[in-house]
């Protein structure tokens, strides 16, 4: 890291703080109706290929629960996964049939054991603190899935990459580190929008 990088690190704790802040003053009647929304009445907010891997996340804190859509996507077929800490600074996406049990992880989460499959996800829906319009993410500040998508790059594939909150955690501008990757587009209670728009 050079000394130019510590003003972007700071805004984007200062941008990670303000949008978690404005994310846990929804109520959350409200975030499980998106949430339900989400997954459709007449159809999931996403359309994918047939068989296509998702990776999703099981919620923490007041984040967009996917659940419902992940069990949408996976009754038109698709095959899901999650996030499973396996060390210090790495995830990997292990399959997960909705609803069946996980089990605790590092940092206050769950997922699926090491027992369950290895999957390498077509499309990953990612939780994070604060996005705009250009594509920029913050995530919670672990570089988890920054990490995990460089990896999988690394190996030659390339995932759709959706990220999903609420609309109140748009920021102006994110500041992009080098190793930041950028969203292809984000999926809200206004709908699925390409990025940058
Ligand atoms: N739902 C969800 N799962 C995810 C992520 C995420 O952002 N959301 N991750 C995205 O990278 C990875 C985990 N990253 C995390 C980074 C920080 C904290 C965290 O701040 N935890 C709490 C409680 C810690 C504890 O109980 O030990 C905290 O520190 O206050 C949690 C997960 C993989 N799984
Ligand atoms: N591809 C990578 N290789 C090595 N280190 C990385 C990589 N990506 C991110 N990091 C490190 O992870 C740390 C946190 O990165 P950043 O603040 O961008 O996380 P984040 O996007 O908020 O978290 P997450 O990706 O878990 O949601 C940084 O110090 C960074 O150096």
């Amino acid at each position: 890291m050079t000394t130019d990088d510590t003003p972007d690190i700071a805004l984007k704790n200062t941008i990670r703080q303000a949008a978690l802040a404005r994310r846990d003053a929804l109520a959350p009647s409200w975030r499980a109706d998106i949430s339900a929304r989400l997954a459709g009445v007449d159809g999931p907010a996403i359309a994918l290929d047939p068989g296509a891997v998702v990776a999703g996340f099981h919620p923490i804190r007041s984040e967009l629960d996917v659940r419902p859509l992940l069990a949408r996507l996976a009754d038109h077929g698709a095959r899901i996964c999650l996030p499973a800490i396996v060390d210090a600074h790495t995830i990997l996406f292990r399959r997960w049939i909705p609803g069946a049990a996980l089990v605790e992880m590092a940092l206050g989460t769950v997922g699926p054991g090491d027992s369950a499959e290895a999957l390498d996800p077509d499309v990953i829906l990612m939780p994070l603190s604060a996005f705009d319009r250009h594509g920029g993410r913050i995530g919670y500040g672990g570089g988890f899935y920054d990490r995990a998508i460089a990896a999988l790059r690394t190996r030659g594939l390339s995932p759709r990459l959706i990220g999903v909150a609420f609309d109140c955690q748009q920021a102006d501008r994110v500041p992009t580190e080098p190793h930041d990757i950028a969203l292809d587009e984000i999926l809200t209670e206004s709908g699925l929008r390409r990025l940058p728009y």
